[in-house]
């Protein structure tokens, strides 16, 4: 019979005085029985790969007998992985048996993993059993694997649902039969953790030779419980637990690993249990299984989710620039994210925009940052997503539009196909608001019509240009005009959501740098209409 550390033997192990937990990854097997989860072999052998260097202890490649790529699979893994135990799961037969072992043979370590189901409704229905058969084939079935491997598991299904004292006779005959390691799979994901609790502390009390066996958790989360009832289980005494990365698995699928494993890390005040698990390998399994699996992890998905070490709201924002543990647990780069990321949005504050600013280059006066801030809080309620790119055309903007004379102030643009675009323009011209209207073919021509009446000015527009300046519907626009006049150009940009306000604010960018240029050498040359 295995024992923990002969099982963990050559997991680094951190100096530690606490439990060791014993992590079974079934992404392989469990996981891949979600509908549309299946993987090639060369996915299964990067996922294998990725799962040994994080320091899996056991690893459930598949179910031999299932068919000839399972098979496949499970013996390349099994001649390829050097650190991991490599497990196979086959039913109490020996036909499964045989081929599970068969499959593991090119492993240093292997693990036949033998399970039959023990409650009432599996053993009736679905099996068509009497408990009196179904004990015999827990001895038959252990003995079998017995003659191909010294490490064998059994699992006893739908244990959550079984009665008690017959749960016990079949454990007893698994150790008896020589099992070492003892798992009690809630295969509905029926349990509560109190509930959970209770069987494995039973069991171990009630079932002769408890002791010298490994306990088990293989908990499924219908009911969201998952996690919960594996954690009440080591409390409980289990000593591994059985789970898959990104929670993959049948229905609603099994124990997400990255929780379980940094649940014990970080409370382990009340959790007092080590893992040999490399946790800043975690957000890189978890993308590699999202790929291949191509089952998209949630984004607020505990640990691995894009949002877990994301912040949008201000008040969030000013608690993590003065202290990071005002609202993160955990360390991002702990689990393999680079660092906490303040994401700008409509709930953003002062503070984290002052941040952005200076991680952008910019150092605003108090104004000019109070301008920039209200802009950016207007683009915020537009936009979805703020991105560093829309702050800097913003800046740009309000940096360039600082000590000019002529101003955007509003805009309604008319257009369609129900004849010509109309535009109504107000700027606000030296401390003054001027609003005309006008016509034209198309609504910029429209646009600058109104402004023209606004500023008379003889320049020529020789060059117009709309582009994006990030991706989506709800992107900014950036719009390049280049005026000329008396052979000197002057070119004018704007941003804005709106393309035509923001072919506007261009045109009246290129206006102000023509006064600009005008009033050197001819002041007073420019005046408003
Ligand atoms: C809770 C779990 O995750 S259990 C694992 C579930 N995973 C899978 O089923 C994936 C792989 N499965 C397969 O490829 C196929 O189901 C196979 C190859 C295992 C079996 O295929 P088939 O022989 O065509 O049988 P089928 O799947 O239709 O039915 C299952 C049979 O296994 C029996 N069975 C189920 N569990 C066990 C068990 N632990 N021990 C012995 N027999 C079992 C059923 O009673 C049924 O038997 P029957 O044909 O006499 O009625
Ligand atoms: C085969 C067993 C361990 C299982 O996956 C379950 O009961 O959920
Ligand atoms: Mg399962």
């Amino acid at each position: 019979m295995n024992t923990i550390s002969e099982v963990s033997q050559s997991t680094p192990q951190p100096a530690s005085d606490k439990d060791r937990i014993l992590i079974f990854d079934t992404t392989l097997r469990d996981g891949e029985q979600s509908p549309g989860a299946s993987m090639t072999l060369e996915e299964k052998l990067q996922v294998a790969d990725i799962l040994d260097q994080m320091g899996v202890d056991i690893i459930e490649a598949g179910f031999p007998i299932a068919s000839d790529g399972d098979f496949e699979a499970v013996q390349q893994i099994a001649g390829r992985v050097k650190r991991s135990v490599i497990c196979g799961l086959s039913r109490a037969s020996a036909k499964d048996i045989d081929r599970a072992a068969e499959a593991l043979r090119p492993a240093e370590r292997r693990r036949i993993h033998t399970f039959i189901a023990t409650s009432p409704l599996h053993m009736k229905f679905k099996l068509n059993m009497t408990p009196e058969q179904v004990l015999q084939k827990v001895t038959d079935s252990v003995t079998r694997a017995r003659n191909h491997t010294d490490d064998v598991e059994w699992s006893a299904e739908d244990g959550t649902r079984t009665e008690h004292d017959f749960l016990c006779r079949c454990v007893e005959a698994a150790i008896k039969a020589g099992a070492g390691t003892i798992n009690i799979p809630d295969t509905v994901g029926y349990s509560v953790p109190e509930e959970y609790f209770a069987l494995i502390s039973m069991l171990r009390q009630r079932v002769p030779g408890a002791d010298d066996v490994i306990f088990s958790t293989h908990c499924h989360d219908d009911l969201g419980m998952a996690v919960a009832n594996s954690l009440a289980g080591i409390r409980a005494g289990a000593r591994q637990i059985e789970c898959t990365i990104n929670g993959l698995g049948e229905r609603a699928g099994n124990a997400a690993l990255e929780e379980i494993v940094m649940a014990i890390r970080t409370r382990g005040d009340v959790l007092p249990f080590d893992t040999g698990i490399d946790t800043r390998m975690l957000v890189r399994a978890s993308r590699m299984v999202s790929t291949v699996s191509a089952f998209p992890v949630q984004y607020n998905k505990a640990i691995v989710g894009k949002n877990a070490f994301a912040h949008e709201s201000g008040i969030h924002q000013d608690g993590m620039l003065k202290n990071a543990e005002t609202y993160e647990i955990m360390r991002p780069e702990d689990v393999g994210v680079s660092q906490t990321s303040l994401v700008m949005g409509k709930h953003s504050g002062r503070h984290a925009f002052r941040e952005k600013l200076v991680a952008l280059g910019y150092q605003l006066g108090e104004n000019a940052f109070e301008d920039a801030f209200k802009r950016f809080k207007d683009l915020a309620d537009r936009k979805k997503h703020v991105f560093d790119e829309d702050i800097e055309a913003l800046v740009e903007d309000e940096v360039a539009a600082a000590g000019e004379r002529i101003r955007m102030i509003a805009l309604t643009v008319i257009s369609g196909t129900g004849g010509a675009a109309r535009a109504t323009v107000t700027l606000d011209v030296d401390g003054r608001h001027e609003t005309r209207e006008s016509h034209g073919d198309g609504p910029v021509d429209a646009t600058f019509a109104a402004i023209r009446k606004i500023v008379e000015h003889g320049a020529d527009l020789m060059l117009y240009q709309v582009s994006a300046v990030t991706e989506g519907t709800d992107a900014q626009a950036e719009v390049s005009v280049r005026l000329e006049e008396n052979g000197k150009t002057v070119t004018g940009r704007g941003a804005d959501t709106d393309t035509m306000v923001a072919s506007a604010k261009a045109y009246v960018s290129g206006l102000n740098k023509l006064m600009t240029r005008r009033a050197k050498t001819a002041p007073e040359a420019l005046r408003a209409g």
